[in-house]
């Protein structure tokens, strides 16, 4: 196992103690996650049922035997973990690199507690370094890279994608993202962006973040 794998493994393996028996969960998507839905099944640890945000994520419960339930079915959820590709010092973040940020936003919203995941190098002083994903109608394509480019951003498709509900996704790079919830709001006013990935408005409330030396980390908004 790669030594970012291994941190990835023991922040999963570490938020299992932070779920609690008997409520309803939500469970985000990624290679985290991954990690996370094997501890969790292995666990023997009883939960309802749990919201997922993928049809990977779906299939990966399934076969650790984590009952599924359907959003609709939950007014809340206890806790929602989730993994990042950044995350700032106030716990907001940018997700959706494999393009599931619209459900994530829609469970995180549902959830009373978001734990985010980590390794390491998803820790940043300021989001931007990864390109931020935007799940965009289709047809409305164009004309959304023709807006984003006049806000200063790259737009690039990402070929041959589609996301859970049908839409395309694109990446975009140089965007000033130091105001996340500014930004995460204009974004979402466009017409034909379904949904941006910056988690701004829902920042995670706990951080579970390990480090290359073994060490795991509680990290809280600062
Ligand atoms: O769309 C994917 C999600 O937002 C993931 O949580 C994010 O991309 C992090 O994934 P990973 O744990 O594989 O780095």
């Amino acid at each position: 196992m790669s030594k970012q794998d291994e941190m990835k493994r023991l922040a999963a393996e570490k938020a299992v103690e932070f779920v609690p028996e008997n409520e309803y969960i939500g469970i985000g998507t990624g290679s985290t996650v991954n990690f996370f839905i094997e501890a969790l099944g292995k666990s023997g640890k009883q939960i309802k049922g749990a919201v997922s945000t993928s049809q990977k994520s779906a299939e990966l419960m399934a076969q650790y035997g984590i009952p599924e339930i359907h959003p609709n079915e939950a007014m809340k959820l206890a806790v929602y973990i989730d993994g990042a590709d950044e995350i700032n010092h106030s716990l907001q973040m940018i997700k959706g690199g494999g393009g599931a940020h619209l459900p994530e936003k829609i469970v995180a919203k549902l959830s009373e507690k978001f734990i985010c995941i980590a390794d390491e190098s998803k820790y940043v002083s300021r989001l931007g370094k990864f390109p931020l994903p935007l799940e965009v109608v289709g047809m409305a394509r164009s004309m959304v890279s023709r807006q984003i480019v006049k806000m200063g951003g790259q737009p690039e498709l990402r070929i041959g994608f589609k996301s859970l509900h049908g839409n395309e996704i694109v990446d975009v790079r140089g965007l000033d993202l130091s105001q996340p919830l500014t930004m995460e709001r204009q974004l979402n006013e466009i017409t034909g962006i379904v949904e941006n990935g910056l988690f701004a408005e829902r920042p995670a409330d706990l951080l579970i973040l390990a480090r290359e030396n073994g060490v795991v980390e509680l990290i809280t908004p600062h």
